[in-house]
């Protein structure tokens, strides 16, 4: 979009929130930040203090299935709150000029960066990161053909969809699934708890799968703002008939108003923002499968397949199995590795005699990871280190200085730098506990021995 047609947005925008009855304190400013690459973000233009409002929306602004002229009839057909949303909005962005929304429409993206809208080859720069399977863009077409396209066909005169193809209907679909994904708020009632929810962006893939239950809605410029998990300066609070962005500390004239998108890896802040900045990777994550854990300890402790299916289910029984477990930063504040999977790898290397002790009385080894356990871990991190590939984190790095790089592929090299240096990390912080004078390794680093493992899995 070109500087005047965007600054015109941006100004009818503005018009439009205080025509339907937004308050907005003078000391604030909606400003263009494609310069940074962060889009349209709110700055402070005089100095502010702490706990003051500095804007609010009544509730009959957000666009939301509640308040949107959308029949009734249509929008009973969607139970989910992330459908109803989505089909909400597609009804008033169909409705065009005679939208109440049309002025917020016209600031809200068409594009995006969020993995979603990546290509084969843009995910192979990748390659390693467990958030390539969490994508769900198959997942989401499916929803979309088998719950929405029907509903459109079925009110084609209500959507104005007459001259949509099934293709073009499904790529709206996706431009306002990611929309919510990267802008919405789950909405507190009116007359129900003061402050908003810990998890106030969307959280779910935009197939729904495992939606919260609070209805979801789009609150003008309260989705203005950019985020940053250290800088974050603002909040926004649920109140009876309008939600209200107060400051949360002292800001100064100048400075960018912030909010938080919580405590995200980058890898997911990529799937969800289409963006990554380095303050998140304090809470970056490398996934083991359960498929690494479980064939590297079949083979590493030599246990034949009804060993280890007897020793998962008890563990699945006892204490619940996960599809993976997040090894985090050592230094973080819950540690390196989750209590439950150190109870997995210590259940995995128990003596035979003592894990049938375990099962008659039903229980469960502590968390403290055992020597074995500790070897059996190691080896998990040099398989997984050996999925990423050959590259290792140094020329990587040297890659992403480049500065012919597109800005995903930038993003990318970023996501994938980061989750290998976690896990030099995390194997150094391994090995540190097993000692020295222990197992001779086939290598003297851990990046050495994982190429090593990446070449005989090529092989065979
Ligand atoms: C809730 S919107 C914020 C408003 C957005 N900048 C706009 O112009 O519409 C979220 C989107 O803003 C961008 N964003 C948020 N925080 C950012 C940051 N710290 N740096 C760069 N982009 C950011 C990302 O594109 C993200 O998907």
């Amino acid at each position: 979009m070109d500087d005047g047609s965007y600054t015109d947005a941006t100004l009818a925008f503005s018009n439009w929130l205080q025509a339907n009855g937004t308050t907005v304190s003078e000391k604030i400013d909606l400003v263009d930040l494609r310069a940074q690459g962060a889009g349209r973000g709110v700055v402070a233009k005089e100095n502010i203090a702490e706990d003051e409002t500095l804007f609010s929306i009544p509730r009959a602004t957000i666009l939301s299935t509640e308040t949107s002229s959308i029949p009734a009839s249509i929008s009973a057909e969607v139970q989910d709150p992330w459908l109803s949303l989505i089909v909400t909005m597609l009804y008033e962005y169909q409705q065009a000029k005679d939208s109440k929304w049309a002025a917020y429409f016209d600031v809200l993206p068409a594009d995006f960066d969020s993995l979603m809208y990546w290509s084969e080859a843009e995910l192979k720069d990748l390659q390693g990161s467990a958030v390539v399977d969490k994508i769900g863009k198959a997942g989401a077409d499916e929803t979309f053909q088998e719950q929405i396209l029907p509903l459109v066909y079925a009110n084609v005169e209500a959507f104005r969809a007459q001259s949509l193809s099934n293709e073009q209907l499904l790529a709206l679909c996706h431009r306002m699934g990611s929309t919510i994904m990267a802008y919405a708020f789950d909405l507190e009632p009116a007359g129900g708890a003061a402050e908003q929810s810990q998890e106030e962006w969307e959280e779910d893939s935009e197939d729904g799968m495992g939606a919260a239950v609070l209805p979801k809605g789009m609150v003008p410029l309260a989705d203005m703002l950019n985020a940053n998990a250290d800088l974050n300066n603002a909040k926004l609070f649920h109140e009876d008939d309008a939600v209200v962005m107060r400051s949360i500390k002292p800001i100064a004239a100048g400075e960018q108003i912030y909010n938080d998108y919580g405590s995200l890896p980058r890898a997911d802040l990529l799937r969800r923002y289409g963006y990554v900045t380095d303050e998140y990777a304090k809470y970056d994550v490398v996934e083991l499968s359960e498929d690494l854990i479980s064939e590297t300890a079949k083979e590493q402790l030599r246990l034949s397949d009804s060993d280890l299916s007897v020793r998962m289910t008890y563990l699945d029984e006892q204490a619940g199995l996960d599809s993976g477990y997040d090894i985090a930063h050592p230094d973080g504040e819950d540690g390196a590795f989750p209590e439950e999977f150190c109870v997995l790898l210590n259940a995995l290397t128990t003596a035979a005699p003592e894990f049938e002790k375990m099962q008659k009385k039903e229980k469960l080894p502590k968390s403290d990871l055992t020597p074995a356990s500790l070897e059996l871990l190691y080896t998990m991190l040099l398989r997984r280190r050996a999925e990423y590939g050959v590259n290792d984190a140094d020329s990587l790095r040297t890659q992403l200085s480049n500065s012919e790089n597109s800005r995903r592929k930038a993003t990318a090299l970023q996501v994938v730098v980061g989750e290998l240096e976690l896990l030099g990390k995390v194997a150094a912080h391994v090995q540190e506990k097993i000692g020295s004078g222990n197992k001779k390794r086939s290598a003297d680093t851990f990046e050495e021995e994982a190429q090593e493992v990446a070449a005989k899995k090529a092989k065979n």
